[in-house]
Protein backbone atom coordinates (compact mmCIF):
# COMPACT_ATOMS: atom_id res chain seq x y z
CA UNK A 1 0.00 0.00 0.00
CA UNK A 2 1.19 3.42 -0.56
CA UNK A 3 1.57 6.13 1.60
CA UNK A 4 1.01 9.47 -0.43
CA UNK A 5 1.59 12.31 1.75
CA UNK A 6 1.20 14.69 -1.09
CA UNK A 7 -1.01 14.46 -4.35
CA UNK A 8 -0.89 16.99 -7.24
CA UNK A 9 -3.05 16.10 -9.64
CA UNK A 10 -3.63 18.56 -13.13
CA UNK A 11 -1.81 21.30 -12.14
CA UNK A 12 -1.33 24.19 -14.09
CA UNK A 13 0.12 27.67 -14.19
CA UNK A 14 0.13 30.21 -16.40
CA UNK A 15 1.83 33.84 -16.81
CA UNK A 16 -0.10 36.47 -18.66
CA UNK A 17 2.83 38.40 -20.27
CA UNK A 18 3.42 41.11 -22.83
CA UNK A 19 4.25 38.44 -24.95
CA UNK A 20 1.27 36.28 -24.58
CA UNK A 21 0.33 33.23 -22.22
CA UNK A 22 3.64 31.39 -20.95
CA UNK A 23 2.45 27.68 -19.60
CA UNK A 24 4.86 27.38 -17.44
CA UNK A 25 3.20 23.86 -15.77
CA UNK A 26 0.83 21.78 -17.82
CA UNK A 27 -1.60 19.48 -16.44
CA UNK A 28 0.93 18.24 -13.96
CA UNK A 29 0.39 15.25 -11.78
CA UNK A 30 2.98 13.99 -8.68
CA UNK A 31 2.33 11.12 -6.29
CA UNK A 32 4.69 11.96 -3.00
CA UNK A 33 5.05 9.58 -0.54
CA UNK A 34 5.47 10.27 3.10
CA UNK A 35 9.47 10.02 4.12
CA UNK A 36 10.49 9.73 0.53
CA UNK A 37 12.97 12.22 -1.00
CA UNK A 38 11.46 12.92 -4.99
CA UNK A 39 13.07 14.74 -7.62
CA UNK A 40 12.61 17.13 -10.18
CA UNK A 41 15.08 17.44 -12.71
CA UNK A 42 15.43 19.44 -15.96
CA UNK A 43 16.51 22.49 -17.79
CA UNK A 44 16.72 25.84 -16.89
CA UNK A 45 13.00 26.79 -17.65
CA UNK A 46 11.70 23.99 -17.55
CA UNK A 47 9.31 24.78 -14.69
CA UNK A 48 10.67 23.16 -11.77
CA UNK A 49 10.33 26.46 -9.52
CA UNK A 50 7.15 27.57 -10.87
CA UNK A 51 6.03 23.94 -9.78
CA UNK A 52 7.45 24.03 -6.51
CA UNK A 53 5.86 27.54 -5.75
CA UNK A 54 2.53 26.09 -7.26
CA UNK A 55 2.73 23.76 -4.43
CA UNK A 56 3.05 26.45 -1.66
CA UNK A 57 0.52 28.44 -3.27
CA UNK A 58 3.24 30.95 -3.92
CA UNK A 59 2.42 32.50 -7.44
CA UNK A 60 2.42 36.01 -7.85
CA UNK A 61 0.95 38.17 -10.67
CA UNK A 62 1.25 38.24 -13.44
CA UNK A 63 1.33 34.07 -12.64
CA UNK A 64 -2.00 32.42 -11.68
CA UNK A 65 -2.74 28.54 -11.23
CA UNK A 66 -5.22 28.15 -13.66
CA UNK A 67 -6.01 24.22 -12.64
CA UNK A 68 -5.79 21.49 -10.46
CA UNK A 69 -5.26 20.68 -6.86
CA UNK A 70 -2.24 20.34 -4.38
CA UNK A 71 -3.27 17.84 -1.65
CA UNK A 72 -1.47 17.33 1.35
CA UNK A 73 -2.75 14.63 3.98
CA UNK A 74 -2.86 15.20 7.53
CA UNK A 75 -5.95 13.77 9.16
CA UNK A 76 -6.12 16.09 12.11
CA UNK A 77 -5.82 18.92 9.14
CA UNK A 78 -8.45 17.41 7.41
CA UNK A 79 -10.93 17.39 10.92
CA UNK A 80 -9.56 20.88 11.45
CA UNK A 81 -11.36 22.23 8.44
CA UNK A 82 -13.63 19.95 7.00
CA UNK A 83 -16.41 22.27 8.31
CA UNK A 84 -15.97 24.90 6.82
CA UNK A 85 -14.27 24.01 3.60
CA UNK A 86 -16.37 20.42 3.03
CA UNK A 87 -15.04 20.54 -0.46
CA UNK A 88 -11.66 21.02 -0.27
CA UNK A 89 -11.32 17.76 1.89
CA UNK A 90 -11.18 14.30 0.67
CA UNK A 91 -10.82 11.80 3.23
CA UNK A 92 -7.63 12.63 5.02
CA UNK A 93 -6.28 14.45 1.79
CA UNK A 94 -7.29 18.55 2.09
CA UNK A 95 -6.70 20.87 -1.20
CA UNK A 96 -4.33 23.32 -0.37
CA UNK A 97 -5.91 25.45 -3.22
CA UNK A 98 -9.15 25.36 -2.08
CA UNK A 99 -9.06 26.69 1.27
CA UNK A 100 -7.96 30.54 2.42
CA UNK A 101 -4.35 31.72 2.46
CA UNK A 102 -4.83 32.14 6.02
CA UNK A 103 -5.47 28.42 7.27
CA UNK A 104 -2.88 27.21 4.46
CA UNK A 105 -0.99 29.38 6.44
CA UNK A 106 -0.81 27.96 9.54
CA UNK A 107 1.17 24.66 8.13
CA UNK A 108 3.96 26.94 7.06
CA UNK A 109 6.75 25.90 8.44
CA UNK A 110 5.49 23.47 10.85
CA UNK A 111 3.92 21.02 7.98
CA UNK A 112 5.36 22.70 4.76
CA UNK A 113 8.80 24.65 4.68
CA UNK A 114 10.42 25.91 0.95
CA UNK A 115 14.03 26.55 0.53
CA UNK A 116 14.10 28.92 -2.44
CA UNK A 117 16.52 29.13 -5.45
CA UNK A 118 16.90 33.10 -4.15
CA UNK A 119 17.55 33.28 -0.38
CA UNK A 120 17.26 36.48 -0.34
CA UNK A 121 13.45 36.28 -0.53
CA UNK A 122 13.16 34.28 2.71
CA UNK A 123 14.31 36.85 5.00
CA UNK A 124 13.56 39.80 6.26
CA UNK A 125 16.65 42.81 5.59
CA UNK A 126 15.75 44.66 8.85
CA UNK A 127 15.76 41.35 11.06
CA UNK A 128 18.89 39.96 12.29
CA UNK A 129 19.23 36.64 10.83
CA UNK A 130 19.10 34.64 14.69
CA UNK A 131 16.23 36.43 15.41
CA UNK A 132 14.07 35.11 12.26
CA UNK A 133 15.35 31.60 12.95
CA UNK A 134 14.08 31.59 16.51
CA UNK A 135 10.63 33.30 15.51
CA UNK A 136 10.56 30.29 13.22
CA UNK A 137 11.99 27.64 16.15
CA UNK A 138 8.95 29.38 18.29
CA UNK A 139 6.53 28.79 15.65
CA UNK A 140 7.01 25.11 15.75
CA UNK A 141 7.07 25.15 19.77
CA UNK A 142 3.45 26.93 19.95
CA UNK A 143 2.31 24.41 17.19
CA UNK A 144 3.04 21.53 19.46
CA UNK A 145 2.87 22.90 23.03
CA UNK A 146 -0.78 22.71 21.81
CA UNK A 147 -1.22 18.97 21.35
CA UNK A 148 -1.06 18.28 17.77
CA UNK A 149 -3.86 20.21 16.90
CA UNK A 150 -4.35 22.08 14.11
CA UNK A 151 -7.39 23.66 15.13
CA UNK A 152 -5.87 25.02 17.59
CA UNK A 153 -3.25 26.14 15.58
CA UNK A 154 -5.71 28.11 13.12
CA UNK A 155 -8.17 29.46 15.42
CA UNK A 156 -7.53 29.37 18.92
CA UNK A 157 -5.09 32.11 18.88
CA UNK A 158 -6.74 34.48 21.93
CA UNK A 159 -6.25 38.11 22.48
CA UNK A 160 -3.96 37.70 25.11
CA UNK A 161 -1.68 35.35 23.40
CA UNK A 162 -1.66 37.70 20.27
CA UNK A 163 -0.93 40.77 22.22
CA UNK A 164 1.71 38.76 24.74
CA UNK A 165 3.47 37.52 20.91
CA UNK A 166 3.89 41.23 19.87
CA UNK A 167 5.59 42.52 23.04
CA UNK A 168 7.57 39.44 22.98
CA UNK A 169 8.30 39.88 19.87
CA UNK A 170 9.77 43.32 19.81
CA UNK A 171 11.62 41.75 21.81
CA UNK A 172 15.36 40.50 20.95
CA UNK A 173 14.79 37.15 21.09
CA UNK A 174 11.30 35.49 21.36
CA UNK A 175 12.65 33.00 24.60
CA UNK A 176 16.18 32.24 25.63
CA UNK A 177 15.82 28.46 24.59
CA UNK A 178 14.49 29.53 21.06
CA UNK A 179 17.80 31.75 20.70
CA UNK A 180 19.56 29.06 21.43
CA UNK A 181 18.39 26.50 19.09
CA UNK A 182 19.06 28.95 16.08
CA UNK A 183 22.29 29.54 16.72
CA UNK A 184 21.91 25.21 17.08
CA UNK A 185 20.71 25.65 13.56
CA UNK A 186 23.28 27.72 12.39
CA UNK A 187 25.80 25.76 13.89
CA UNK A 188 24.59 22.66 11.72
CA UNK A 189 24.42 24.40 8.42
CA UNK A 190 28.18 24.85 8.97
CA UNK A 191 28.17 28.56 9.82
CA UNK A 192 31.24 29.49 11.58
CA UNK A 193 30.97 31.68 14.77
CA UNK A 194 27.07 31.10 14.73
CA UNK A 195 26.95 32.86 17.76
CA UNK A 196 27.96 36.38 16.45
CA UNK A 197 26.49 35.35 12.98
CA UNK A 198 22.78 35.12 14.87
CA UNK A 199 23.19 38.81 15.17
CA UNK A 200 23.97 40.34 11.92
CA UNK A 201 21.58 41.12 9.43
CA UNK A 202 20.79 39.11 6.36
CA UNK A 203 22.92 41.49 3.73
CA UNK A 204 25.80 41.02 6.17
CA UNK A 205 25.89 37.65 5.28
CA UNK A 206 27.23 36.17 1.72
CA UNK A 207 24.79 34.06 -0.96
CA UNK A 208 26.19 30.78 0.53
CA UNK A 209 25.82 31.75 4.27
CA UNK A 210 22.29 33.03 3.24
CA UNK A 211 21.77 29.65 1.43
CA UNK A 212 22.96 27.75 4.40
CA UNK A 213 20.70 29.67 6.98
CA UNK A 214 17.56 29.66 4.75
CA UNK A 215 18.04 25.87 5.12
CA UNK A 216 18.46 26.80 8.88
CA UNK A 217 15.16 28.34 8.89
CA UNK A 218 13.40 25.54 7.25
CA UNK A 219 14.29 23.04 9.04
CA UNK A 220 13.49 25.21 11.96
CA UNK A 221 10.01 24.38 12.08
CA UNK A 222 11.08 20.39 11.54
CA UNK A 223 8.70 20.57 8.67
CA UNK A 224 6.70 17.43 7.80
CA UNK A 225 7.20 18.22 3.76
CA UNK A 226 10.54 20.10 2.77
CA UNK A 227 9.98 21.51 -1.13
CA UNK A 228 13.76 22.18 -1.89
CA UNK A 229 14.33 24.51 -4.76
CA UNK A 230 17.82 24.21 -5.94
CA UNK A 231 19.35 23.84 -2.23
CA UNK A 232 22.58 23.77 -2.99
CA UNK A 233 23.84 25.67 -6.32
CA UNK A 234 25.35 29.13 -5.43
CA UNK A 235 27.26 26.80 -3.00
CA UNK A 236 30.86 25.64 -3.82
CA UNK A 237 30.91 22.00 -3.94
CA UNK A 238 32.46 20.84 -1.33
CA UNK A 239 29.71 22.94 0.91
CA UNK A 240 26.92 21.30 -1.59
CA UNK A 241 28.42 17.89 -0.35
CA UNK A 242 27.86 19.27 3.24
CA UNK A 243 24.34 20.59 2.96
CA UNK A 244 23.00 17.18 0.67
CA UNK A 245 24.44 15.30 3.66
CA UNK A 246 22.40 17.29 6.44
CA UNK A 247 19.61 17.25 4.65
CA UNK A 248 20.34 13.30 3.95
CA UNK A 249 20.50 13.23 7.83
CA UNK A 250 17.84 14.89 8.75
CA UNK A 251 15.67 13.13 6.73
CA UNK A 252 16.24 9.81 8.01
CA UNK A 253 16.38 10.96 11.45
CA UNK A 254 12.70 12.52 10.92
CA UNK A 255 11.22 10.85 8.24
CA UNK A 256 10.57 14.43 6.56
CA UNK A 257 9.27 14.19 2.96
CA UNK A 258 11.52 16.09 0.58
CA UNK A 259 10.71 17.53 -3.35
CA UNK A 260 13.97 18.06 -4.23
CA UNK A 261 14.10 20.31 -7.30
CA UNK A 262 17.78 20.37 -9.31
CA UNK A 263 19.28 20.18 -12.79
CA UNK A 264 21.79 17.93 -11.13
CA UNK A 265 21.47 14.76 -11.84
CA UNK A 266 24.22 13.88 -9.73
CA UNK A 267 21.81 15.36 -6.61
CA UNK A 268 19.13 13.18 -7.53
CA UNK A 269 21.47 10.26 -8.17
CA UNK A 270 22.83 10.75 -4.62
CA UNK A 271 19.28 11.69 -2.74
CA UNK A 272 16.04 10.67 -4.44
CA UNK A 273 13.92 8.07 -4.53
CA UNK A 274 11.91 8.78 -7.02
CA UNK A 275 12.56 11.06 -10.21
CA UNK A 276 10.34 13.28 -12.24
CA UNK A 277 12.28 14.75 -15.38
CA UNK A 278 10.79 17.81 -16.36
CA UNK A 279 10.36 19.78 -19.95
CA UNK A 280 8.36 22.51 -20.96
CA UNK A 281 6.52 22.61 -17.92
CA UNK A 282 5.15 18.73 -17.87
CA UNK A 283 6.63 15.66 -16.31
CA UNK A 284 7.97 13.44 -19.42
CA UNK A 285 9.41 10.56 -17.31
CA UNK A 286 8.95 9.84 -14.08
CA UNK A 287 10.30 6.61 -12.15
CA UNK A 288 12.54 5.12 -9.34
CA UNK A 289 16.39 5.73 -9.88
CA UNK A 290 17.17 3.10 -11.39
CA UNK A 291 14.38 3.38 -14.33
CA UNK A 292 15.75 6.72 -14.87
CA UNK A 293 19.24 6.11 -14.84
CA UNK A 294 19.55 2.77 -16.19
CA UNK A 295 16.21 2.32 -18.03
CA UNK A 296 15.17 5.63 -19.07
CA UNK A 297 12.78 6.01 -22.51
CA UNK A 298 12.64 9.46 -23.23
CA UNK A 299 15.31 10.97 -25.24
CA UNK A 300 15.25 13.91 -23.36
CA UNK A 301 15.93 12.35 -20.58
CA UNK A 302 18.61 10.52 -22.23
CA UNK A 303 20.02 13.71 -23.49
CA UNK A 304 20.06 15.10 -19.78
CA UNK A 305 22.02 11.75 -18.77
CA UNK A 306 24.73 12.33 -21.36
CA UNK A 307 27.12 13.48 -18.77
CA UNK A 308 26.29 13.45 -15.05
CA UNK A 309 28.06 16.17 -13.64
CA UNK A 310 29.96 15.05 -10.57
CA UNK A 311 29.66 17.15 -7.21
CA UNK A 312 33.46 15.89 -6.35
CA UNK A 313 35.12 17.34 -9.06
CA UNK A 314 35.37 20.11 -11.29
CA UNK A 315 34.46 20.03 -14.84
CA UNK A 316 31.85 17.96 -14.37
CA UNK A 317 28.72 19.03 -16.75
CA UNK A 318 25.75 18.59 -18.35
CA UNK A 319 26.42 17.75 -21.98
CA UNK A 320 24.36 20.33 -23.84
CA UNK A 321 21.74 19.14 -25.60
CA UNK A 322 21.67 20.29 -29.10
CA UNK A 323 18.55 23.37 -29.41
CA UNK A 324 16.91 25.75 -27.08
CA UNK A 325 14.31 25.00 -24.09
CA UNK A 326 11.32 26.15 -25.97
CA UNK A 327 9.80 29.42 -24.45
CA UNK A 328 6.77 27.90 -23.25
CA UNK A 329 4.43 30.73 -24.50
CA UNK A 330 1.15 29.37 -25.76
CA UNK A 331 1.08 30.86 -29.11
CA UNK A 332 4.46 29.20 -30.01
CA UNK A 333 4.03 25.72 -28.11
CA UNK A 334 1.69 23.87 -30.52
CA UNK A 335 0.25 20.63 -30.39
CA UNK A 336 2.96 18.48 -30.68
CA UNK A 337 5.41 16.40 -28.47
CA UNK A 338 7.80 19.58 -26.88
CA UNK A 339 10.56 18.13 -27.72
CA UNK A 340 10.08 16.74 -31.08
CA UNK A 341 12.05 20.09 -32.51
CA UNK A 342 15.03 18.30 -30.44
CA UNK A 343 14.42 14.71 -30.40
CA UNK A 344 17.00 12.84 -32.13
CA UNK A 345 14.38 10.07 -32.50
CA UNK A 346 11.30 12.48 -33.83
CA UNK A 347 8.79 10.37 -35.86
CA UNK A 348 5.41 11.61 -37.45
CA UNK A 349 4.13 10.24 -34.63
CA UNK A 350 5.31 12.61 -32.23
CA UNK A 351 3.52 15.65 -33.85
CA UNK A 352 0.90 14.44 -31.75
CA UNK A 353 0.87 15.51 -27.99
CA UNK A 354 1.79 12.44 -26.40
CA UNK A 355 0.07 11.71 -23.12
CA UNK A 356 1.98 9.59 -20.08
CA UNK A 357 2.46 5.66 -21.58
CA UNK A 358 3.25 3.33 -18.38
CA UNK A 359 6.66 2.30 -19.22
CA UNK A 360 8.62 -1.17 -18.48
CA UNK A 361 10.20 -1.72 -15.31
CA UNK A 362 8.53 0.01 -11.94
CA UNK A 363 4.67 0.15 -11.45
CA UNK A 364 5.85 3.80 -11.21
CA UNK A 365 7.72 4.14 -14.37
CA UNK A 366 5.95 6.22 -17.04
CA UNK A 367 7.12 8.68 -20.20
CA UNK A 368 5.29 11.10 -22.52
CA UNK A 369 6.79 9.63 -25.37
CA UNK A 370 5.92 7.52 -27.66
CA UNK A 371 8.86 5.04 -27.48
CA UNK A 372 7.24 3.65 -24.14
CA UNK A 373 4.87 2.32 -26.31
CA UNK A 374 6.60 2.12 -30.41
CA UNK A 375 10.18 1.05 -31.52
CA UNK A 376 11.65 4.00 -33.18
CA UNK A 377 11.29 3.94 -36.59
CA UNK A 378 13.44 5.30 -39.32
CA UNK A 379 11.29 5.06 -42.09
CA UNK A 380 9.03 7.14 -40.04
CA UNK A 381 11.74 9.57 -38.81
CA UNK A 382 11.27 13.63 -39.55
CA UNK A 383 13.93 14.89 -42.23
CA UNK A 384 16.08 16.52 -40.19
CA UNK A 385 15.14 20.08 -41.15
CA UNK A 386 11.36 19.28 -40.28
CA UNK A 387 11.55 22.38 -37.63
CA UNK A 388 13.49 24.80 -39.08
CA UNK A 389 10.95 26.18 -41.09
CA UNK A 390 7.13 26.79 -40.23
CA UNK A 391 6.99 25.19 -36.70
CA UNK A 392 9.19 27.72 -35.23
CA UNK A 393 7.53 31.54 -35.51
CA UNK A 394 9.99 34.02 -36.26
CA UNK A 395 13.05 31.81 -34.82
CA UNK A 396 12.04 32.83 -31.27
CA UNK A 397 12.80 30.07 -29.51
CA UNK A 398 16.62 29.92 -30.67
CA UNK A 399 17.65 32.94 -28.26
CA UNK A 400 21.08 33.73 -29.36
CA UNK A 401 23.68 34.37 -26.96
CA UNK A 402 23.27 37.86 -26.96
CA UNK A 403 20.05 37.59 -26.71
CA UNK A 404 20.19 36.01 -23.04
CA UNK A 405 19.91 37.91 -20.49
CA UNK A 406 19.33 38.17 -16.58
CA UNK A 407 20.70 36.18 -15.05
CA UNK A 408 24.39 36.42 -14.54
CA UNK A 409 26.93 33.77 -16.29
CA UNK A 410 27.28 31.68 -13.54
CA UNK A 411 28.28 28.24 -14.67
CA UNK A 412 27.14 26.11 -11.51
CA UNK A 413 24.14 27.68 -11.81
CA UNK A 414 23.32 27.34 -15.34
CA UNK A 415 25.01 24.42 -17.52
CA UNK A 416 25.56 24.66 -20.54
CA UNK A 417 22.59 22.45 -21.49
CA UNK A 418 20.32 25.61 -20.09
CA UNK A 419 20.25 28.46 -22.48
CA UNK A 420 17.19 30.68 -21.74
CA UNK A 421 17.68 32.62 -17.96
CA UNK A 422 14.35 31.18 -16.22
CA UNK A 423 13.18 33.96 -14.41
CA UNK A 424 13.01 33.99 -10.21
CA UNK A 425 10.69 36.02 -8.69
N1 LIG B 1 7.28 36.01 -12.96
C1 LIG B 1 7.26 35.44 -14.17
N2 LIG B 1 6.76 36.08 -15.24
C2 LIG B 1 6.74 35.52 -16.45
N3 LIG B 1 7.20 34.28 -16.72
C3 LIG B 1 7.72 33.59 -15.71
C4 LIG B 1 7.78 34.11 -14.37
N4 LIG B 1 8.35 33.19 -13.57
C5 LIG B 1 8.63 32.13 -14.37
N5 LIG B 1 8.24 32.35 -15.64
C6 LIG B 1 8.40 31.46 -16.79
O1 LIG B 1 7.98 30.16 -16.44
C7 LIG B 1 8.81 29.20 -17.07
C8 LIG B 1 9.34 28.23 -16.06
O2 LIG B 1 10.25 28.91 -15.19
P1 LIG B 1 10.91 28.24 -13.92
O3 LIG B 1 11.53 29.33 -13.15
O4 LIG B 1 9.92 27.37 -13.24
O5 LIG B 1 12.04 27.33 -14.57
P2 LIG B 1 13.10 26.41 -13.80
O6 LIG B 1 12.93 25.05 -14.35
O7 LIG B 1 12.96 26.59 -12.35
O8 LIG B 1 14.49 27.00 -14.31
P3 LIG B 1 15.89 27.26 -13.52
O9 LIG B 1 16.63 25.96 -13.59
O10 LIG B 1 16.52 28.33 -14.31
O11 LIG B 1 15.58 27.67 -12.14
C9 LIG B 1 9.89 29.97 -17.81
O12 LIG B 1 9.52 30.07 -19.17
C10 LIG B 1 9.87 31.32 -17.15
O13 LIG B 1 10.29 32.33 -18.03
NI1 LIG C 1 14.20 27.31 -10.91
Amino acid sequence: MTDEILRVTDLSTRYFTQEGQVNAVSSLDLRIERGEVFGIVGESGSGKSVTARSIMNLIESPGEITGGSVEYRNAEFAEAVVDDYPDAVDGEFVDLLEVPSRVRQSLRGTSFSMIFQDPESSFNPTITVGEQLAEAVEVQRRASARPRSTRARTDDYSLGEYLLSTVLSSRRYVSEESRERAIELLELVGIPDPVERADEYPHEYSGGMLQRAMIAQALAGEPDVLVADEPTTALDVTIQAQILDLLDELQEETGMTILLITHNLGVIARMCDRVGVMYAGEIVERGTLEDIFDDQVHPYTEGLLGSVPDLDGAGGRLQPIPGNVPSLLDHEMGDRCHFADRCPKAMEDCLEHPPEYPADGSDHHAARCVLAETEYDDARALPDDYFDGTDRPAGDKHVGPDERDEEPDDDRRHPPAETTGGEHQ
